[in-house]
């Protein structure tokens, strides 16, 4: 049986790193936006156990792809004795700061729970995804969402209708070595998001005010800093809206109101640099993709 599945993009719209823990992982809160652009994985399960993947042009170990780690996991939590062959269209740049990586593995755990009829909730699901990567519980839930911990819990938020003006610039950062810079500071204050659900039924809506005057990255200022290619390319984006680094880069976005303010100011990037447009959804690509596709047999 064959599925096909896209891997979505986030954007941190919001990342505050309020202080470091005792194994070295960052207490911080973000606001994950996903995306309607990404990769796209094709599955075909195999009767045997084998596990392959074709990622591509992607120069990573089988055995370090974020796609086979999440696959070998699902079968050795669950017992399962079938296999796949995963296929990988890599769309989105690798060590941006929009999560490829963590999407793609996300999107395994979703699709082979499927096809192999493993019948874990999503609660399981975003489980084993924490073992995988801070950032995948996100993308397993499927939803745009408030992050607190070190990214694992989650609320679900609904924002403005927005196009985003993603920038690639030339350079991969490391989440690691940022994280690990004796130069990044670490002491922001905590936002409280319960004053904004006052009177308000169900999921908390993010205004726009509310979101310019909270937006921030903790950690553009040190990446600025490691790789000046980085703040060339965040203050050529300025000329049209607030721009601001994603995660810890090296991606850099700015909010339209219009894709076709977002497109105009595409066309007008220096060859230098890539970049994409993508809209701002509240449920993921993949969530709506599994909802329309008829159970595994
Ligand atoms: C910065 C963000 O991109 C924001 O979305 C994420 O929190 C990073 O998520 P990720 O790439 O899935 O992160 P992981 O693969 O779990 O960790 C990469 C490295 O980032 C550091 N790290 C990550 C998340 C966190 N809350 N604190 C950290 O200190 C750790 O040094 C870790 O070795
Ligand atoms: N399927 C995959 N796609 C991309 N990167 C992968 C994949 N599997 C493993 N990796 C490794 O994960 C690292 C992070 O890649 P990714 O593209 O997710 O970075 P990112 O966009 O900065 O993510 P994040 O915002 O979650 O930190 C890369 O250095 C790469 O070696």
């Amino acid at each position: 049986m064959i599925l096909q599945l896209p891997a979505p993009a986030k954007l941190n719209l919001i990342l505050r790193i309020l202080g470091r823990r005792a194994d070295g992982y960052h207490e911080l809160q973000t606001l994950f936006q996903l995306l309607d652009f990404g990769d796209l994985l094709t599955f075909e399960t195999r009767d045997q156990g084998e596990l392959t993947v074709d990622a591509g042009a992607l120069e990573i170990p089988q055995q370090d792809n974020l796609i086979y780690r999440a696959a070998r996991l699902l079968q050795e939590r669950t017992g399962c004795t079938l296999g796949a062959h995963i296929r990988l269209q890599k769309n989105l740049p690798q060590g941006g700061g929009i999560g490829g990586g963590s999407s793609d593995a996300a999107t395994t755990l979703l699709g082979l729970n499927h096809l192999w009829q493993c019948h874990l909730t999503i609660d399981e699901l975003a489980d084993f995804g924490a073992q995988l990567g801070a950032d995948v519980p996100v993308f397993v839930r499927g939803r745009t969402a408030w992050a607190e911990g070190i990214g694992e819990k989650l609320t679900p938020v609904i924002t403005e209708p927005q196009y985003y003006l993603v920038l690639v610039p030339n350079c991969a950062v490391s989440t690691a070595a940022v994280f690990g810079d004796p130069r990044l500071t670490r002491d922001s204050t905590a936002i409280t998001l319960a004053a904004l659900r006052e009177g308000q039924p169900g999921d908390i809506r993010l205004d726009s005010d509310w979101l310019e005057q909270s937006s921030g990255n903790d950690c553009q200022a040190l990446v600025e800093t490691l790789y000046p290619e980085i703040r060339a390319a965040r203050e050529w984006l300025q000329q049209f809206a607030k721009a601001q680094l994603t995660g810890t880069g090296a991606c850099v976005f700015a909010a339209f109101d219009s894709a076709q303010a977002a497109n105009d100011a595409l066309a007008k990037l220096p060859p230098k640099w890539s970049g994409f447009v993508a809209a701002g959804v509240q449920e993921s690509p993949t969530h709506r993709q599994l909802a329309k596709t008829a159970p595994a047999t």
